[in-house]
């Protein structure tokens, strides 16, 4: 469900398009345990498997980074790891703010899963003057006064919103105007950018009524079939195919 808006063209500058985009992170995260066990090669079926991902479509995502693997062998594990790190621009240190230090804020900010993959909190920023200066994580939160000045000392192009929905159009466009080309929005809000800005939208809650709709339809074949009324027919699975646009993650483009 797209709940914003995001700039970017239905195919990238170097012709990958965005629904393989959006599964290179499957990708990776289950060749980076792959990597972890110092397994060396891996079949396209192992690692779709593992991605939770179609092994053709798999095949054909890695023809759009040159990637065949080899007949027999399969893909170099570590070579994978590399060519889609480079390709998601991980090879790279990005210096992310996080703003909005409240209860989602600072679970974020104490998540070790972002370091271990490029993104450095570079700082936190919250509007309320009681919490300047107290350390969250270990980063002391500033306040919402020095968000410009926050955003250029530290090269910042990414921006994480954690504030109440009625905040975060406005620290939304404060960001852009300081160089913020990238958001991600927790806030369930819809925000508007200009050209040029991509907006990434995570909304549990949406995930969870997707799960109710199935839980719902689940219980009502389980009826028919008991009471002879219907034939039951397979829910798919969180492996299974999820139509055209692919496997893609729970964060949605805004
Ligand atoms: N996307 C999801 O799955 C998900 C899950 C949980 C919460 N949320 C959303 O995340 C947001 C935060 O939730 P929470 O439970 O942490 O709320 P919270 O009330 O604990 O924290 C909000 C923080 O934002 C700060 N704030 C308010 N206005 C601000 C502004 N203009 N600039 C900077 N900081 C500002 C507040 O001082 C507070 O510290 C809410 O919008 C909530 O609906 C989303």
């Amino acid at each position: 469900m797209a709940t914003g808006r995001t700039h970017r063209p239905a195919t990238r500058s170097r012709g990958i398009p965005e629904a393989t985009v959006a599964r290179l992170p499957l990708y990776l995260r289950a060749l980076t345990a792959l990597s972890e066990r110092s397994v060396p090669t891996v079949s396209s079926e192992e690692l779709a498997a593992a991605a939770g991902v179609n092994s053709a479509k798999l095949r054909k995502d890695f023809s759009y980074l040159g990637s065949y693997g080899t007949r027999g062998v399969g893909y170099d594990v570590e070579y994978l790891v590399y060519q889609i790190s480079r390709e998601l621009g991980l090879t790279q240190d990005w210096p992310v703010v996080i703003v909005g230090i409240g209860n989602l804020g600072a679970a974020l900010a104490n998540y070790g899963g972002f370091a271990s993959r490029g993104f450095r909190v570079a700082a936190l920023i919250d509007a309320d003057p009681a919490m300047a200066g107290k350390p969250v994580a270990g980063i002391p939160v500033q306040h919402t006064d020095d968000l410009e000045k926050i955003i250029e000392d530290n090269g910042v192009s990414i921006g994480v919103i954690a504030t109440p929905a009625g905040a975060a159009q406005q620290v939304c466009d404060r960001l852009v105007a300081a160089g913020v080309t990238s958001i991600l929005n927790f806030a369930p809000t819809v925000l508007n950018v200009p050209e040029g800005v991509d907006v990434r939208k995570v909304d549990l809650s949406i995930e969870l009524q997707i799960l109710a709709f199935h839980e719902q339809r689940k219980a009502g074949e389980e009826a028919a079939s008991t009471d002879g009324t219907g034939p039951v027919t397979a829910v798919r699975g969180e492996s299974g195919d999820k139509g055209p646009d692919g496997d893609v993650p729970a964060v949605m483009p805004a």
